[in-house]
């Protein structure tokens, strides 16, 4: 059983001034934020090196494309010196190889980011990945993928709440599971497919939960951010 998960806020905006003040939600929590796509695409890397100082970052950036290219762009994420970042799984064990490489030969030994490969989508469910060939259940394409991720060289994995406490039992205590897909009780799930609530996610052995929305759409974003603090250490 992990024993504490910690929340990651994910910061998806277009808005600097938006991105800081719930930037500061979580630095008054002492979270961790996660800076995505929408936020660099639309910010751009000064921006997100900007943000990024003097905190912890989860850059997601779901880097996948072949190893060359993605070991590069590792390469020029150095200067924000993130605290995780993200591949696909789906790019293969050469891509995340050559992930490894890069992450190894560009960051300080003392500073290097906990290179995630994201699995199967949360927004994905078994209908989805049959219409892209794969006819086995989202559990089992998961841990072929996270076996295959962690053999070539991953730290930790990106899953949904759904194959936790499955990947914990097969992978150990020592992966890192970062934990996407998280709802509150009764509430919508959006575009999500694979959700639990925090409080499950941490029960199934999340190392952490990612949360956007929950949070950043609530009527008091500070408030629901210090509830599912509050229920993860319950
Ligand atoms: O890599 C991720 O963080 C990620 C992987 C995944 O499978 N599903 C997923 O939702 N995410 C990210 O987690 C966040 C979830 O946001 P909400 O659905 O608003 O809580 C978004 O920033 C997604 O980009």
């Amino acid at each position: 059983m992990i024993k504490n998960t910690g929340l990651i806020l994910a910061l998806d905006t277009k808005d600097p001034v938006q991105a800081e003040q719930w930037a500061k939600i979580a630095d008054a929590t002492g979270q961790m934020i996660k800076i995505g796509m929408e936020y660099t695409y639309a910010c751009g890397f000064d921006e997100v090196c900007r943000l990024a100082q003097g905190r912890k970052i989860f850059l997601d950036l779901k880097l996948h494309d072949i190893p060359n290219t993605v070991a590069s762009a590792i390469a020029s994420l150095a200067p924000v010196k993130p605290a995780m970042l993200t591949v696909h799984a789906l790019g293969g064990q050469d891509m995340i190889r050559a992930a490894r490489r890069s992450v190894d030969e560009h960051f300080p030994s003392d500073s290097k980011p906990i290179l995630l490969a994201v699995t199967i989508l949360t927004s994905m469910n078994q209908e989805n990945l049959g219409s892209i060939g794969i006819s086995v259940s989202p559990l089992e394409q998961v841990l072929l993928l996270g076996k295959m991720a962690l053999a070539a060289g991953a730290d930790g994995l990106v899953c949904s709440p759904h194959e936790v406490a499955y990947l914990r039992e097969q992978l150990g205590d020592d992966v890192v599971l970062v934990v996407p897909g998280i709802r509150m009780a009764d509430a919508a799930a959006d575009d999500q497919q694979r959700v639990t609530t925090p409080i499950q996610a941490h029960q199934a052995g999340a190392s952490w939960i990612v949360v956007g929305r929950p949070i950043t759409r609530a009527e008091n974003p500070a408030g629901m951010a210090k509830q599912i603090i509050h229920e993860l250490q319950g």
